[in-house]
């Protein structure tokens, strides 16, 4: 459970009862499936939102993960407020509405329930970040393009940025995969636009993160000034920072190498509330924040939502 005062946070059986009442109240706007388990046997759960949700419409189709990292719990209430306002504002809202009818919403609300459930592991934060496969694995290190390729994750399995022993290692990435696999449909790729939300520092990332070369092989010039105009307009509707991740840091394995370099989606993460803060405690916000730092997204998913159209 979430420690006393901090019960504003979904624990795992919470978010799966937020899905299935969303399924329930909104049916024509919603399909809520599973992409497959993680190592502990937990389901993962998938929500589609799209007007008549159960067609598979040729209409572009965008994709929202968060928590691949266990402690990051705020990302699991960030894709919540998603899944709140595309279906609780349908209907009422003119944005909402417009886009859940042009759009194919798909939404992951936790990649790493293992290894969420186990950082509030009798009401007190165990600082967990990987999943629960042996000593952990850094789910965002066991992505399959360029995966261990330069020194932007580690071999050690008692590391935080441990890679597993191969690409796709771990249960949960590749459940997601073979989820993002399934979308090619007729040779096409169906989903345009996706974002996975991390904590914290504020920060709009996109690829590569394996190397500081802006144009190498898989982004040409044209693709890196996507990135950066959109980029840019994303930071810019919520205050964060703009920068290609490897400016941050070299990762390799990282998800939104393997989104753009595989499948040519248009792949950001977002690194959320706070900006900075002393080690730990980053991580962990005030419930209080949970409203405020979530909304503050709102604009930026629609600017992505946007995007996939484009
Ligand atoms: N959330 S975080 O503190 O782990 N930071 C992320 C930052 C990150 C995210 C995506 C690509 C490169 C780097 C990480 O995976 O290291
Ligand atoms: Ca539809
Ligand atoms: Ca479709
Ligand atoms: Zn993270």
């Amino acid at each position: 459970e979430f420690p006393a005062g901090d019960e504003g946070f979904h624990t795992y059986s919470e978010l799966t009862t937020e899905l299935e009442d969303a399924a329930a109240d909104h049916p024509d706007i919603t399909q809520l499936s599973d992409v497959g388990s993680s190592h502990e046997g937990r389901t993962i759960p998938l929500l589609k939102i799209s007007g008549d949700a159960a067609r598979d419409a040729d209409e572009p189709e965008v994709l929202f993960t968060c928590n691949q990292h266990a402690r990051e719990h705020l990302t699991t209430e960030m894709c919540l407020r998603i899944v709140e306002r595309f279906t609780d504002d349908y209907g009422t809202d003119r944005t909402v509405t417009d886009f859940v009818d042009s759009r194919e919403i798909y939404v992951i609300p936790t990649v790493n329930p293992d290894g969420s459930e186990h950082d509030i592991e009798g009401g007190q934060y165990q600082g967990w970040r990987k999943n629960r496969q042996g000593r952990g694995t850094d789910l965002n290190r066991n992505w399959g393009y360029k995966w261990g390729c330069c020194g932007g994750s580690s071999g050690y399995p008692g590391s935080e940025t441990y890679r597993g022993e191969a690409a796709f290692s771990a249960p949960e990435t590749a459940a997601v995969r073979d989820f993002v696999d399934s979308r090619v449909v007729d040779g096409e790729q169906q989903i345009e636009g996706h974002i996975d939300f991390h904590t914290y520092g504020e920060l709009v990332l996109w690829p590569f993160g394996h190397t500081t070369d802006d144009v190498t092989e898989d982004m040409t010039e044209q693709q890196a000034q996507r990135f950066r105009d959109v980029g840019r307009e994303l930071a810019d509707s919520n205050g964060y920072t703009p920068q290609q991740s490897s400016d941050l840091y070299v990762t390799d394995g990282d998800v939104n190498g393997w989104m753009w370099g595989e499948h040519r989606i248009l792949s950001f993460t977002f690194e959320m509330y706070p900006a900075d803060g002393s080690g730990l405690d980053g991580f962990y916000p005030d419930d209080e924040d949970i409203a405020p730092e979530t909304e503050r997204n709102d604009e930026a998913v629609d600017i992505l939502l946007r995007e996939a159209g484009a």
